[in-house]
């Protein structure tokens, strides 16, 4: 039975970071498990083949939500990323920090050390932000690059209608004042994705002191009493043991870390019980506080072209394959997620509450099950979106057997708190107002139905119910938080109640981000390492 000082599950956005900072000290042996394999694919490297990963299974979990009521007992699909550097290979690389009123939340709900200048240095530590010529300015291994001059021409319509609308322009959503309208900065580098595992884990893999293991499902954590002493993990058919000396660390995402503490009997006790699985501690919290964003698109007809235009026609295809063969640009290189913003959709609104997308391209005439990111439709068209940014439903993740490969219930609980249902009703008023200026006029030839334009408050959220779909930001499900009666991890990201345990993901916030959920994961990584290398230090000096 091999021994390691730590063990970290899963080689996502987080576990690819702590991967990293843990095995930096050479005196310390790192093992790093992931489920998933390589993450050396064509479509994981090319940015814009996010389309194809979408839905293959050799690399993505594709979970599906139980039928959720308030949108009209649909499914919603919830991709994972099942590979070296998890959801971070297969996301759509927008990078986007959040709002610092978020991380002020943070540290008001009682979690000490989580405001927003007290994180700041950590995401600051990751990033490496490279201007639109393409020059890097010092700093972390992740590629946070502005690819602005990527973009289509289309997007000077979107700006010119927001500043009809008096929206203030930012440069930076990652900035000094990120609220506003513009571009999104995205984790590529020349042109090629750079996800948690090319930024943190592939410089790290050459330490003898880091062992990785690929394929390796965990089933289990390992307890001695309440102290997490190893987990158990299945690899090409064949179950091994493995033990920690100081720490087993749950990188495994949010709905994974929930779902690993139940099966290894820290959750709710009846509901470990029902599926045969002795309780070490009963832990109603693990696995509830799952929050997750929910967005719409409208779609209309254009009258100039757009990337449909570009990239509908197989000549269209391969010019644009052939550009990037030959310099990583063009519109292969990017997201199709281009342009958006942080909004108020009300004056009075304490903080941006809507998070826009601008894109230049549509899939109106897309088969189900497909997300043809290469095969739009065949006509000029664009999508206005909004996602509100602070849902407040929440909804539970739990095991729904004892089997480690059984996907769990998902159950979001999505739009069940009426504050929700306002941020829909104002998020649908907020693109009508955007669609009437005078800018989008020009620029739309035909709504693509249904249309906004004619809808009612009550038609808003009935439209959002049959059509809205996940953003994919799940986090919450271990959250974060001073009361150990109502939530999983203490603010040093230890496991309440239990010894040599922590949950350092997505899991842990305590309230979703405003924004996309990549960066703030990857800023939980970093300040997790510093916390379990300062209680390393703080247990040797003892
Ligand atoms: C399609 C898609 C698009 C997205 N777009 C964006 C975007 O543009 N910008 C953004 O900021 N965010 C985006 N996100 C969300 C973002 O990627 C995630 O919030 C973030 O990656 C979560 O990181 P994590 O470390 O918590 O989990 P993950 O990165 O998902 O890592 C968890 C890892 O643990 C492994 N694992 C799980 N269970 C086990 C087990 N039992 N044993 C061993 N290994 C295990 C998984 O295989 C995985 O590698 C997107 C997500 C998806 C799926």
């Amino acid at each position: 039975m091999a021994d390691f000082d730590y063990i970290i599950v899963g080689s996502g956005s987080a576990g690819c970071v702590l991967a990293n900072r843990l095995s930096a000290d050479a005196g310390s042996q790192v093992l790093l498990l992931e489920a998933g394999g390589s993450d050396r694919r064509f479509w994981i490297k090319l940015p814009i083949g996010y389309g194809r990963t979408y839905f293959d299974e050799r690399v993505n979990w594709k979970y599906e939500t139980e039928p959720e009521p308030a949108i009209k007992n649909r499914r919603s699909y919830w991709p994972r990323g099942k590979v070296i550097g998890g959801s971070s290979s297969i996301n759509a690389m927008v990078y986007c920090r959040g709002l610092p009123s978020d991380f002020d939340d943070w540290r008001q709900l009682g979690n000490a050390g989580w405001g927003w200048t007290d994180v700041k240095a950590y995401f600051e530590r990751s990033e490496c932000r490279v201007d639109a010529s393409g020059k890097a300015a010092p700093g972390g291994p992740l590629h946070v690059s502005d690819v602005s001059n990527e973009m289509h021409p289309l997007r000077r319509h979107y700006f010119a209608a927001a500043e009809e609308m008096g929206l203030p322009y930012t440069d930076d959503f990652n900035g000094p004042n990120p609220e506003g309208v513009g571009i999104y900065h995205i984790n590529t580098r020349r042109g090629v994705r750079c996800s948690s595992a090319d930024a943190f884990l592939r410089p790290a893999l050459g330490r003898a002191n880091l062992q990785l293991e690929t394929h390796a499902l965990v089933r289990r954590v390992l307890f001695q009493g309440r102290r997490a002493v190893g987990v158990e993990y299945e690899q090409h058919g064949r179950v091994h043991v493995v033990r920690a000396r100081r720490e087993v660390i749950l990188s495994a995402g949010a709905i994974n870390s929930p779902k690993l503490l139940q099966l290894s009997g820290v959750g709710p006790a009846a509901l470990l019980r029902q599926h045969g699985i002795e309780p070490v501690l009963d832990q109603p919290a693990v696995g509830g506080g799952l929050q997750d964003h929910i967005a719409v698109s409208y779609f209309y007809k254009a009258t100039e072209p757009t990337l449909n235009d570009q990239l509908h026609p197989i000549s269209g295809k391969l010019a644009a394959g052939l550009r990037y063969v030959l310099s990583r640009k063009g519109p292969l290189s990017v997201s199709v997620n281009q342009c958006g913003g942080f909004v108020r959709s009300r004056a009075d609104a304490p903080t941006p509450d809507l998070q826009l997308y601008f894109n230049p391209i549509t899939y109106s005439t897309a088969p189900a099950g497909k997300r043809p990111l290469m095969n739009p439709d065949p006509f000029s068209g664009f999508i206005l979106s909004f996602q509100p940014c602070r849902p407040l439903s929440r909804g539970r993740v739990d095991i729904s057997s004892a089997d480690p490969k059984t996907a769990p219930s998902i159950r979001p609980n999505y739009l069940s708190a009426e504050q929700d249902i306002a941020d829909v009703i104002a998020g649908g008023r907020f693109i009508q107002q955007m669609a009437r200026t005078e800018a989008m006029r020009r620029l739309i030839k035909e709504a693509i139905p249904p249309y906004l334009d004619g809808m009612t408050d009550e038609q808003i959220v009935e439209d959002f119910r049959e059509r809205c779909g996940s953003v994919f930001h799940p986090v919450g499900t271990c959250a974060m938080g001073p009361d150990a009666r109502q939530a999983v991890v203490d603010s040093r990201l230890r496991v309440y109640g239990l010894e040599g345990l922590r949950v350092v993901d997505a899991s842990i916030f305590p309230t979703i981000t405003s924004g996309n959920t990549n960066a703030p994961t990857i800023m939980v990584a970093q300040k997790a390492a510093d916390m379990i290398l300062a209680d390393q230090k703080q247990q040797d000096v003892a």
